[in-house]
């Protein structure tokens, strides 16, 4: 996250850390017991290691009550999702048991009417993402605020030209935006997860690039069926 500051611990309880070998690669966030909600683009270069849930968390490093690091069963991405886009760039993993829920861990709910956020709504971001342009990583969870942009905007031939369909959506990214490892993290406005951080032009803080992310409604059919058909 650029240009954010630290989150207040544990207000969002819902956040995740997807993490190999003890090192934070993205951000998830729990919508239900036993399932997390990511982005595909967050198993490249993973050679098929599964990912390790750390929830409860606001430090990757200090202990802190009800931070549990979760084995993950099955890692599914978008049958859509591939490297060449950013088109159905979500991940859906499923813990090895259900987490157990507190004040700590939480589930986010998430908008299942697909209906275009209106422009200028203020939105919210959260990740243990980059908080340089050099690349620094943060220990402690990092927020920021950030407007949502009309898909006409995002698309214009400087911005995105074109690229944004009608399953994702935008923010501004002057000054302050998401950056590096906080792909996968939820985009919450009014209280719901409304989308899911995607990389896009990897570009960040540049406002001719704004934040893209993949809007969740329009996948809440697929959710529910991997979800139901894996439940046992
Ligand atoms: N503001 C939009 C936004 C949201 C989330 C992530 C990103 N930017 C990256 O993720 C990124 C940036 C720079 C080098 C990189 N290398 C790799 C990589 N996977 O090797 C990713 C990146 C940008």
């Amino acid at each position: 996250i650029l240009g954010g500051y630290e989150a207040k611990p544990h207000l969002r309880p819902y956040m995740a850390s997807l993490q190999l070998d003890g090192q934070h690669v993205c951000g998830g966030f729990l919508i239900a017991e036993q399932w997390v909600l990511s982005a595909a683009h967050c198993t490249e270069g993973t050679n098929g290691k599964l990912f390790q849930v750390l929830l409860g968390a606001h430090s990757l490093t200090e202990p802190e009550p009800h931070k549990r690091l979760y084995r993950v069963r099955a890692q599914i991405p978008h049958p859509g999702s591939n490297i060449h886009n950013n088109r159905d760039d979500l991940l859906l993993l499923q813990l090895e048991e259900k987490a157990e829920l507190n004040a700590h861990v939480k589930v986010l709910p998430f908008q299942r009417e697909d209906r275009d956020v209106e422009a200028d709504t203020v939105c919210e971001a959260a990740g243990w993402g980059t908080v340089t342009h050099s690349g620094r990583r943060p220990d402690k969870l990092q927020q920021v605020e950030r407007p949502v942009i009309s898909r006409d905007l995002c698309n214009h031939r400087t911005r995105h030209d074109h690229t944004i369909t009608e399953k994702m959506m935008c923010t501004d990214s002057r000054k302050k935006d998401t950056c590096k490892g906080d792909s996968g993290g939820p985009l919450v406005c009014n209280g719901v997860a409304e989308g899911v951080v995607t990389a896009g032009s990897r570009v960040c803080g540049n406002y001719k690039k704004p934040a893209i992310y993949t809007r969740i409604a329009p996948y809440a059919a697929w959710i529910d069926g991997v979800m139901a058909s894996a439940a046992r």
